[in-house]
């Protein structure tokens, strides 16, 4: 659109669109406030993400721009996450310290109106979430290069949380020092994991200089903050936080490294249309006994995307099974085929029913 407008008078018709905006989104909110009131009264769960993603996605497809598309996303994020917190104080437990992939995973999700609380450990997590001191939290739950972070999954066996919504978050390594200079690196501090990830760009890029494991990424920067011969590999964020330079970007061995999180709450999400469904259950090792668990799914042409198997902790030689599946618990043929398990296995839990993350 071309116009003869001169700067003043253009600004001046932004100013009075921005007023229409602000006044759209108070009464926007005022409507949120009520849905809270209705949520409060019947008991219900504030965060839907099933919802969110129906928002998301009507809005991306009437949208014609210039407007980009991808922003319609970030700036409806931070309209629901304000919203969200009109409706209840909205405390998030994640795996900390600060600056941590899940802080970032949690910061993608909720939004930056929410509170965000660091806690220690996954099993701490759990319990904010468990003892009503935080609504809902965000753990790590498998990576694309290192595969499934297990002490996640043992957490489910005894807790009965459920997982509310999942978030992808692409992860990216950056190899930050005081200096910025990579001659200046003599050792490099991180976490296990993403030592793992950047494996071969060490070995080819820095074959001679000691790695570290530390407990978190930030941890490992915070030390490097105060040595200026040694590098953490943590995120970008991280630098910004650390007052760290950048010695290289993106270090990780695979490109497309993403991280799965799981939101995890105390009620089942309600059902958007493409889900899905992750569960547990337990076996006695014997010969075939997989082959039958799996039938049930198999016969009613269910989707597996993941099975995973752990020793049960409590009874040696028994297994217990992780099952995502594609579909919804109340979805005809999903419960059915839960049902078909139960009357094989020790024991099934259902661990939750969420929209699927893209
Ligand atoms: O529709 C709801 O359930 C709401 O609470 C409103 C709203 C929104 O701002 O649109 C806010 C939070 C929910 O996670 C989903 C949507």
């Amino acid at each position: 659109m071309t116009t003869n407008k001169t700067l003043e008078e253009l600004r001046h018709e932004i100013d009075a669109l921005d007023d229409r905006i602000l006044d759209i989104l108070n009464r926007r909110a005022e409507f949120v406030m009520q849905v809270g009131r209705i949520k409060t009264r019947e008991n219900r769960e504030f965060h839907v993400p099933s919802r969110e993603r129906e928002i998301y996605e009507r809005l991306a497809a009437l949208n014609k721009g210039p407007f980009p598309t991808e922003a319609i996303r970030s700036v409806f994020r931070e309209i629901i996450s304000a919203s969200l917190a009109l409706e209840a104080p909205m405390k998030v437990a994640f795996l900390g310290p600060k600056a941590t992939f899940s802080h970032l995973a949690a910061m993608q999700h909720f939004g930056l109106a929410a509170e965000l609380v660091p806690q220690k450990s996954i099993p701490a997590v759990f319990e904010e979430v468990e003892k009503g001191r935080a609504l809902y939290g965000v753990v790590p739950v498998e990576n694309s290069t290192e595969g499934v972070i297990s002490h996640t999954l043992d957490m489910f066996t005894g807790s009965d949380l459920k997982i509310n919504a999942e978030i992808l978050l692409e992860v990216s390594h950056f190899l930050l020092s005081r200096t910025g200079r990579i001659e200046d690196v003599k050792k490099i501090y991180s976490h296990p994991q993403p030592l793992a990830q950047c494996r071969r760009w060490l070995a080819e890029n820095l074959p001679n200089v000691p790695l570290v494991d530390v407990a978190s990424t930030t941890l490992a920067a915070q030390i490097v903050s105060e040595d200026y011969s040694a590098a953490a590999i943590a995120s970008e964020y991280a630098a910004s936080l650390y007052d760290l330079k950048v010695v290289r970007e993106r270090i990780e061995d695979q490109v497309n490294n993403v991280t799965r999180f799981l939101v995890i709450g105390s009620k089942m999400a309600d059902k958007s249309g493409d889900d899905r469904s992750s569960l547990m259950f337990s076996v006695k090792d014997e010969p075939g006994i997989l082959y039958r668990m799996l039938e049930p799914f198999a016969k009613r042409g269910l989707n597996l995307s993941k099975i995973e198997s752990r020793p049960n902790k409590s009874k040696a030689w028994e297994y217990i099974f992780f099952l995502d599946l594609a579909g919804h618990v109340s979805d005809q043929p999903v419960a059915d085929a839960v049902k078909e398990l139960k009357e094989m296995c020790q024991f099934v839990k259902i661990l939750g029913s969420y929209p699927r993350a893209k």
